[in-house]
């Protein structure tokens, strides 16, 4: 929660460290004296002011360009002020320090992580879905993933909702307005189509359910987890996907103790490879200790890869993972050491892969199989970058509009549920613009902004 959305905030913008320019930024709601004492003269709006930062005994500090937005076109909405320095965290820091005591008496303080961007919103320069859009594209560690974060931040995603919103809202008045002419209301559903209507509403939130899907993929990546008997190849393969030696290999088995983590990307979604410790009954402390982290990966993980020795495909641990796993986890089977079969498996069951670790034979299967297992469709980007409440939000709309539609089915229809059902779904779409959003979940989202954002 933000001190105070009224304080004026100030903080480095930039990254931490080295960089050839360091941007300090100001927002508040009147900087012209804060700018006057700072810069030694008063800004014009939007222009690029050379100058040297001074201390308060006039001595430099650096010299740079000031930047002065003035209310409400800026970033934040309010007046903003960029003293853009040289890019060294001492020089950085002492201009902090120097706006700080400048604006002492008007309560200039540090700025919270994402409070101008939070400020933003709260002055309408942003959306909700626009300003974790800001987030997302400093995160973004894939160029689809960035794609697809300056695609939401520039509205497209908002865009979609705000559209699909309106034909709800549009539907909702036909409905209360017939609900003032209770004659009228049995032939309601016929005479304005409503049910076609609230039929195309639903296609198009399914389709926009798709691709938010997608796009949360794409942002949240996903926990893959390798998991099977010691010394059936699980480092090994960790290795072979990640295309370096990250984990230790060796032919005795209990290798591997500790939880092993990769990111790597495919097809720009970003996928953490989990290398876990071999299952079996073992008296060794740390080998026990580290088996008890091999499940609780499998119960966190998105997909898991239930590796194998090809020449002895035993089944003894399918019920087990299959017990302790996410009900909707679904658990890939990979033979791998298939190189050391006479010859390569055929007609295998669904959900059964034959790879090399040594060789790479059945890699290229084995990626395309764990992206569509994790719903995502090869090539197929997002049109945007999206997030799990995102995802959420649109699940519970969708919810809304099936009960509408089984009012709507009924043959003693009743109007007023079936208005209510949409503005259910109404007020959750509006969760992911923030039209409806508590100050808990504002808080939420930008705390996890980064400092100066
Ligand atoms: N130096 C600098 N670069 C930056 C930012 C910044 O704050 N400072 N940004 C910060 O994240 C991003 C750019 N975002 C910005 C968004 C809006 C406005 C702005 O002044 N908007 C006004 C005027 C628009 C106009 O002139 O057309 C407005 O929306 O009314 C400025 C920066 C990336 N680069
Ligand atoms: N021929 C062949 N050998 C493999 C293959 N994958 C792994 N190996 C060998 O199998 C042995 C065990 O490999 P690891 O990757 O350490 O097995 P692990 O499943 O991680 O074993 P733990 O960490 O003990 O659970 C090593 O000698 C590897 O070189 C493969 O695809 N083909
Ligand atoms: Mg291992």
């Amino acid at each position: 929660m933000a001190a105070s959305d009224l304080d004026p905030i100030a903080a480095i913008a930039t990254a931490p460290g080295r960089g050839g320019i360091g941007v300090v930024r100001i927002s508040g709601q009147d900087l012209r004296a804060l700018a006057r004492t700072l810069l030694g003269r008063a800004p014009t709006p939007r222009h690029a002011h050379f100058l040297p930062f001074n201390d308060a005994q006039g001595a430099a500090i650096d010299e740079g360009i000031a930047l002065f937005f003035d209310a409400p076109r800026s970033y934040t909405g309010e007046d903003v002020l960029e003293l853009q320095g040289h890019g060294g965290p001492a020089v950085l820091r002492r201009l902090l320090a120097r706006c700080l005591e400048a604006g002492r008496e008007q309560g200039l303080r540090l700025a919270e992580p994402g409070e101008f961007t939070r400020r933003a919103f709260l002055n309408e320069r942003l959306d909700l879905a626009q300003a974790e859009a800001v987030a997302d594209l400093i995160e973004a560690s894939s160029e689809a993933a960035a794609r697809g974060a300056i695609a939401s931040l520039s509205g497209k995603f908002s865009g979609e909702i705000n559209a699909l919103a309106e034909r709800i809202i549009q539907l909702r008045l036909l409905v209360e307005a017939t609900l003032d002419f209770p004659e009228e209301e049995i032939d309601f559903l016929e005479k304005y189509q409503a049910r076609g209507t609230l039929a195309g509403i639903t296609a198009t939130l399914d389709t926009l359910l798709a691709q938010t899907r997608q796009g949360a993929i794409l942002r949240e990546g996903l926990h893959v987890v390798l998991a099977g008997r010691p010394n059936v190849g699980k480092s090994s393969l960790l290795n072979a996907l990640a295309g370096e030696d990250v984990a230790i290999v060796t032919d005795i088995a209990g290798t591997t103790r500790d939880k092993v983590v990769q990111q790597i990307h495919l097809d720009g979604v970003p996928l953490h490879i989990v290398d876990t410790a071999g299952l079996r009954e073992t008296a060794d402390t740390v080998e026990r200790l580290g088996i008890s982290r091999s499940w609780a990966e499998i119960e966190k993980a998105d997909v898991i890869l239930h590796l194998r020795d090809a020449r002895e495909p035993d089944v003894a641990l399918d019920a087990e993972i299959a017990a302790r796993r996410h009900p909707r986890t679904p658990v890939l089977a990979v033979l791998n050491k298939a190189d050391l079969l006479a010859e390569w498996p055929q007609d295998l069951p669904q959900d059964t892969l034959a790879v090399s670790a040594r060789n790479g034979q059945g890699l290229d299967a084995l990626r395309t199989t764990l992206l569509g297992l994790a719903g995502w469709t090869p090539g197929g980007e997002s049109p945007w970058l999206a997030r799990a409440r995102h995802v959420r939000a649109l699940e519970l709309a969708r919810e809304h509009l099936t009960v509408a539609e089984q009012h709507a089915a009924q043959d003693d229809r009743v109007l007023d549920l079936f208005a209510e059902e949409l503005r259910l779904a109404h007020e959750a779409l509006g969760e992911i613009t923030g039209q409806f959003s508590s100050d808990d979940m504002l808080g939420r989202i930008f705390s996890s902004f980064c400092i100066g954002k």
